[in-house]
């Protein structure tokens, strides 16, 4: 029976529980293409839209936001299935708004249990970020100074969480982003990246010395990007789009399951 092929949810009452659960991942799969992936342009006017007609603050849905990120880890990665005797995490964060989700997420999963360590060495001199830097070193984690090469990484961390570049990377990678990246090629360890894989082109993915993210946490909606996607888990995060935006938008938002703000795709 688990070599048969079904677009629906298996009844076989030969099927085994495996084969069911596949059925089940492939119908929501399917579901999940009516989802509106989104241009770059799209994700902007999005995200201005938020802040200036709806009302919303940046640190607002940056919190809601890297809390989906360390829920969706969670789930992935829950802390019985790591495979190091501590729960380390290394969290990457770039110069813009997707460091700030990755600075968050950091924070919630030490929260979580997990031993989490940042790297940030591209800190925006503005109040949001100094101020997430702050929480963090108040949650006790770690910051490094400079980026591991990447065998100290995979003996080191159970996962690596990418917040580099979100939906406004453009162009060819800048140092000191390039040389991270270059590392992070090198490694072995699974990759969650938040939003988009960094280095990545926001529609059109990445080429094929690119990042292979293990785990890909698209916020608001995916970007067309996430259509060239191959790992594991692709979660939806930030239930945060009021109606009105979702229709103007045709986002076509699957339905987040009772009060969670993360959905697996
Ligand atoms: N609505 C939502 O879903 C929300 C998502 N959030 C998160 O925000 C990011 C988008 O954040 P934004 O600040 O607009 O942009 P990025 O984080 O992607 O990056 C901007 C910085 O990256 C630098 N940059 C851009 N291209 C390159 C490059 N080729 N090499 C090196 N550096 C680059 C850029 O530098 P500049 O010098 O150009 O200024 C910026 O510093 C989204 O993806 C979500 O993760 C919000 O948290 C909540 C709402
Ligand atoms: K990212």
């Amino acid at each position: 029976a688990a070599s048969l092929a079904h677009t629906g949810t298996c009844t076989l009452s030969t099927a085994t529980s495996t084969h069911k659960q596949d059925c089940f991942r492939r119908t929501a799969s399917t579901m999940a293409q009516t989802i509106k992936y989104l241009g770059q342009e799209e994700a902007q006017h999005i995200d201005e839209e938020l802040f200036s007609e709806y009302g919303f603050s940046v640190d607002q849905l940056m919190e809601l936001a890297g809390l989906s990120c360390a829920t969706a880890v969670t789930r992935a990665y829950p802390l019985t299935s790591l495979v190091k005797a501590k729960p380390t995490l290394l969290v990457i964060c770039g110069p813009g708004n997707n460091g700030g989700d990755g600075l968050v997420c950091a924070r919630h999963l030490k929260l979580f249990g997990y031993e989490p360590t940042i790297l940030y060495p591209k800190r925006p001199n503005k109040p949001l970020f100094q101020g997430l830097t702050t929480q963090c070193q108040k949650m006790e984690i770690p910051f490094l100074t400079e980026m591991p090469e990447a065998g100290v990484i995979d003996e080191a961390y159970n996962l690596v969480i990418d917040a580099i570049f979100g939906f406004s990377f453009k162009g060819a990678v800048r140092e000191p982003f390039g040389s991270i990246l270059d590392v992070l090629n090198k490694t072995t360890v699974p990759i969650a990246s938040i939003d988009i894989p960094s280095g990545w082109d926001v529609e059109q993915g990445g080429g094929t010395d690119a990042l292979q993210p293990d785990m890909l946490i698209s916020l608001t909606a995916p970007k067309k990007s996430a259509s060239s996607f191959r790992g594991r888990y692709h979660f939806l995060g930030g239930r945060f789009v009021p109606p009105g935006l979702e229709r103007k938008y045709q986002l076509n938002l699957p339905q987040y399951p009772g009060t969670d703000c993360v959905l697996q795709l």
